[in-house]
Parts: C-alpha cells; sequence; structure tokens
C-alpha cells in the first residue's frame, strides 16, 4: 500500500482569527498558492483565515510567514503573532516566554503573559500614506487632531458616494472608516469589498469599520484583505487604534471589541513609537492533512 502523503498542522485561533499552523523550520514544504488555498478552504480543506509558517531565522528566534485564504503571502498577522508564540513554546521549539520573530514587515517581539495570553509589540505604525501604499493625490484632505482624513469617492451602492477615510501601515495597509454606531452587515460586505481592491490601494488594503463607545473602548469590524470579514484582525485592531488615537478619541489605551473577542492595544502617541497588542491564543486541534 503506497503511503499517502499527509501534512502535520495545528488548527489555532487568536480571537476568532483562525489559522492552520505549519511547522517549516526544515525548509522542505512547498509553499505554492494551490495548497494554501487547499488547506484554507473551508470544504474542501481544513478551513482557515490565514496558513501561519514557522521556520527558521538568521535574524531572530523564528521567521514567521503568513498566507492569506487566498494563496497571498502577506507582511504582517497579528492574531497570528500570538498563536505563533503560543505554538512555538507549546512544541518545545523554544523555552523562552519571549521571543524575536522575523515577518516581511520587520522584526515584532510576543511574550507569553501565562498561557493562552500573549503580548506582542508589533512593532510602530506607519501614516505616511505612501507607505501604506495609499495614493493620496488629488484627493481632499482634513486634519482631525493630529490625523489628515482623505475623502475617497466610492461607488459602493450604498448612500455612502464620498467618505473620509484614515490609512495606517502595520506592516500591511489598513484603511479605517470612523462610524457613529457598529457598522453593519451589508456595509462591510458592500464597503469592504469595494475598498479593498479600490485602485487607489494599490497592493489592495484591509478595511476597518471603527464605532468609539468611550475613550477606551471601541468596537471594529475589519473586512480583510484576502479573506473578507473575520472575527478578529490584529493589525486591524492596532491600525484603527493608532487613527483613533491620532485623531485625539481614543486614549493610550484602548480595549477592542470584535466579534470573536478583545484586543487591548496601547499607544504612547509618539512618533514611530511601538504599538503593543495583547490578547488570547487558542490551540483548538492538530491534524494531518492528506496532500
Ligand atoms: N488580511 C491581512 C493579513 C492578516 C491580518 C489579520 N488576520 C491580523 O490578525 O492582523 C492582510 O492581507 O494584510
Amino acid at each position: 500500500m503506497a503511503t499517502l502523503n499527509t501534512l502535520k498542522f495545528t488548527k489555532m485561533h487568536g480571537a476568532g482569527n483562525d489559522f492552520v499552523v505549519l511547522d517549516n523550520c526544515a525548509g522542505q514544504l512547498d509553499l505554492s498558492p494551490g495548497l494554501i488555498k487547499r488547506l484554507a478552504d473551508r470544504h474542501f480543506g481544513v478551513g482557515a483565515d490565514q496558513i501561519l509558517i514557522v521556520e527558521s531565522s538568521d535574524l531572530a528566534d523564528f521567521k514567521y510567514r503568513i498566507f492569506n485564504a487566498d494563496g497571498q503571502e502577506v507582511q504582517q498577522c497579528g492574531n497570528g503573532a500570538r498563536c505563533f508564540a503560543q505554538y512555538v513554546f507549546d512544541k518545545g521549539l523554544t523555552q523562552k516566554n519571549q521571543i524575536t520573530v522575523e515577518t516581511l514587515a520587520g522584526i515584532i517581539q510576543p511574550e507569553l503573559i501565562k498561557h493562552n495570553w500573549v503580548k506582542v509589540n508589533m512593532g510602530p505604525a506607519q501614516l505616511n500614506p505612501g507607505k501604506v501604499p495609499f495614493i493620496a493625490e488629488g484627493l481632499s484632505s482634513r486634519k482631525v487632531g493630529g490625523l489628515t482624513q482623505y475623502k475617497l469617492p466610492v461607488d459602493s451602492g450604498s448612500d455612502l458616494e464620498e467618505l473620509w477615510v484614515g490609512v495606517a501601515s502595520m506592516g500591511n495597509p489598513h484603511v479605517v472608516i470612523l462610524l457613529d454606531q457598529t457598522a453593519s452587515d451589508d456595509l462591510v460586505q458592500r464597503l469592504g469589498a469595494t475598498l479593498e481592491s479600490h485602485p487607489r490601494f494599490p497592493e489592495r488594503v484591509n478595511v476597518g469599520f471603527l464605532h468609539i463607545v468611550d475613550r477606551s473602548r471601541v468596537h471594529l469590524r475589519v473586512y480583510e484583505r484576502g479573506v473578507g470579514e473575520t472575527l478578529a484582525c490584529g493589525t486591524g485592531a492596532c491600525a484603527a487604534a493608532v487613527v483613533g488615537m491620532k485623531m485625539g478619541l481614543i486614549a493610550e489605551r484602548v480595549d477592542v471589541v470584535k466579534a470573536g473577542g478583545t484586543l487591548t492595544i496601547e499607544w504612547s502617541g509618539q512618533q514611530d513609537s511601538d504599538v503593543f497588542m495583547t490578547g488570547p491564543a487558542q490551540t483548538v486541534f492538530e491534524g494531518e492533512f492528506y496532500l
């Protein structure tokens, strides 16, 4: 009987944003978009928002690669960073509670505060539109507190014809829309899909719908690039918190409430200072995928 090729994986989630985690420290996995999409498929595969890859690194304790469900490799994933730290600790790949992790967005530092509870130094936010990247040329803009908002013409099929938005990068691109209530399903789906592939975002974009409850508590929904709406988005929570803090509307420490759970974001507000994110990291099951 020929032995089937199988792939051991670990299923995890961070506040409902779910992942398949693979150990590729031996560097032998073929990470083709085809395999990534099969693993992420919720009917023909395991099912996940992102596929997270653990690799060795010359620059840090580990290298961390992230693939969206559509097969595209991206720069950063905050909920995934917490799960990554829990995974390497649980698998005995490190004895350290605080590790350095190389990503396409630079080095981040997760710390296991306690089991299933991780704090991550996500590095600095980038608010310069060219670095998001966002093509701001020709758009009307206005200052709200310390933040520049841009008026974005949209044809979302909803009653929104133009939209004031904030933009930020956590190594991956985010656009943040401030609403006076939690966004409806229809708005998230329609406007999220429209903005995700808007031509002014050359690398596409993650779309955050932010409702500020008070200075230390916000509600956020995120239509993620390459996935669609997720139950939580770590970099989206960082980007939305930084935008709200720059507008002077949010305190330096804020609870970001999402459908799948709550993340705490801390940022001093100083230019180029690091953003910290704290939240859950849960292992759900171990499995074997038949290639
Ligand atoms: N969809 C994101 C990657 C995953 C981000 C999210 N899951 C997080 O926790 O930060 C992007 O294309 O930039």
